[in-house]
């Protein structure tokens, strides 16, 4: 069981969660839960420990210091009955803050952050809740104790930022786990791990994910459940399309796509492990626990409806590559690929047009400076013509229903055209389960409750009184 960010921001939502550990280990069953930092910690640690590594700013680290220990005593104080295990817990949580604040001075003396330092500093969010939530379950009369995903076994390679797993994880963390399962709850802080040094990495944001799934494959666990606090895996951000509904069912591969094209409501790569073992992964909503949430199965389980959901991935940049000379000339593509892939520049979409001579590449939007130096000095600025934009977004129709169903492409973008919103690229792979598209910023709301409401995705009740 994992439980993110909003569902422990606080000491009484860890009491609620503690509680409902508790419930589930008193039915007989066996938990692991993974936690994520309370919520904000982990955006508050990085931009800090940017602005301090460029403006050198002690104060600014203490005064950080000060708000993560009210923060985290309060939750202590709020969440654990037990006067000695609260106090113990404070205890820990303050040799911890003393660390992390030796390593954020540091920083402001270096004027540096590595991609190394940034998972370490990091790391605290996860590494300061972890002992507040092991403290509240112990509180309540079930043993638990704290493990960052390094005691776990979670190791894995020293691709800092966005780590994976190496192969022998799965033993090692079954190894430490299993055994203690019969009497105890362990609560693992998801996000992090370590490398063969010991070194601590990251699975990338949102990775606890990640880490519930890793543990869960690891022992072969019957099911995966996120905890969060929406209900399930919705036809939309709920934050984007108020009328959004819970999906009760969807197959591995939607919910990766999913994800993939920006519904933060699950890790990217979250779903890998659990196909490894066909487990199969709820999403419940911490606050609404008797709620049933979404399952997600094996895909040849899902239940085809042509358009399950419709996302926006924000923050991104398009890149224009065009000029004559791309017209026939062999390897074009290839270089470009190579050039951006030895720059760690992801590429989130391609499109070309069977002219070839434009490219358009969209990316993340912190990458677009070094893809544009990287294009332009691997092709001269003479050849090719690179061109970015930063005010885009992108816009995806999700579903495996929609594979071999025509005119769904035509229903997309009519739907967008009688709205007059201009889309500026498309994509669609060959798989069939997405259509993809780059709007202007500006349009990207309207564009997403447009097809929403073209696809009938509003709840029940809305479609009723239609
Ligand atoms: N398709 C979607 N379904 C449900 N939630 C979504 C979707 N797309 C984006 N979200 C957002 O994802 C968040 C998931 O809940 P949250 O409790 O924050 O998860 P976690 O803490 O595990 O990251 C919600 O705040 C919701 O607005
Ligand atoms: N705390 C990490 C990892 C995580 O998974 O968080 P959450 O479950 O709150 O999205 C982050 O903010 O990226």
């Amino acid at each position: 069981m994992k439980f993110g960010g909003t569902s422990i921001a606080d000491g009484e939502k860890i009491r609620h969660v503690a509680g409902l550990l508790k419930r589930f280990h008193n039915e007989g069953h066996e938990v692991v839960a993974v936690t994520s930092a309370l919520g904000g910690v982990t955006d508050l640690l990085l931009n800090t420990a940017c602005e301090v590594s460029q403006n050198g700013k002690v104060p600014q680290v203490k005064e950080l210091i000060n708000i993560l220990k009210e923060k985290h005593y309060n939750a202590a104080r709020a969440a654990i009955d037990d006067k000695h295990t609260a106090d113990a817990t404070i205890e820990n949580i303050d040799r911890r803050i003393d660390e992390l604040e030796k390593a954020l001075i540091g920083i402001c003396y270096l004027g540096e952050l590595t991609s190394r330092s940034i998972d370490y500093i990091s790391s605290y969010g996860e590494r300061l809740a972890v002992p507040i939530v092991a403290g509240a379950v112990s509180s309540q009369g079930i043993k638990s104790g704290g493990f960052t995903g390094g005691d776990a076994g979670i190791i894995t390679n020293n691709e800092y930022g966005n780590a994976k797993p190496i192969d022998s994880t799965y033993d090692t963390v079954n190894q430490r786990i299993s055994p203690l399962l019969a009497d105890h709850i362990p609560i693992v802080t998801g996000f992090i791990a370590e490398n063969r040094d010991g070194i601590i990495t990251t699975l990338g944001r949102g990775g606890s994910d990640f880490s519930a799934s890793i543990i869960a494959a690891a022992i072969d666990a019957d099911e995966i459940w996120l905890w969060k606090e929406v209900h399930g895996i919705m036809t939309s951000d709920p934050k984007i399309v108020p009328q959004a509904r819970t999906i009760s069912q969807i197959s591995y591969k939607e919910a990766m796509e999913l994800s993939y094209f920006g519904a933060k409501v699950l890790h990217p790569r979250a779903i890998e492990p659990a196909i490894r073992n066909g487990i199969p992964v709820r999403v419940k909503n911490t606050f609404d626990p008797g709620f049933e949430g979404t399952l997600i199965v094996a895909d040849e389980m899902q239940i085809e409806d042509v358009v399950k959901a419709v996302t926006l991935i924000d923050k991104v940049a398009l890149i224009n590559i065009s000029g004559a000379e791309m017209v026939g000339a062999i390897g074009t593509a290839a270089r470009v690929f190579t050039a951006l892939a030895n720059a760690c520049v992801n590429i989130i979409m391609i499109s070309q047009g069977s002219s070839e001579a434009n490219m358009s590449i969209v990316v993340d939007e912190k990458h677009l400076d070094a893809a544009v130096r990287v294009i332009k000095s691997e092709f001269g600025r003479d050849v090719v013509r690179v061109a970015s934009d930063k005010d885009i977004c992108v816009v995806a129709v999700v579903g495996a229903g929609m594979a071999g169903i025509p005119g769904v492409a035509g229903r997309v973008f009519g739907a967008l055209g009688t709205e007059t919103i201009n889309v500026i690229m498309i994509s669609q792979g060959s798989s069939q389960h997405n259509i993809s598209f780059v709007v202007h910023e500006r349009d990207s709301v309207r564009a997403v409750r447009i097809l929403h409401s073209e696809f009938e995705l509003e709840s029940d009740f809305e479609r009723h009184e239609k």
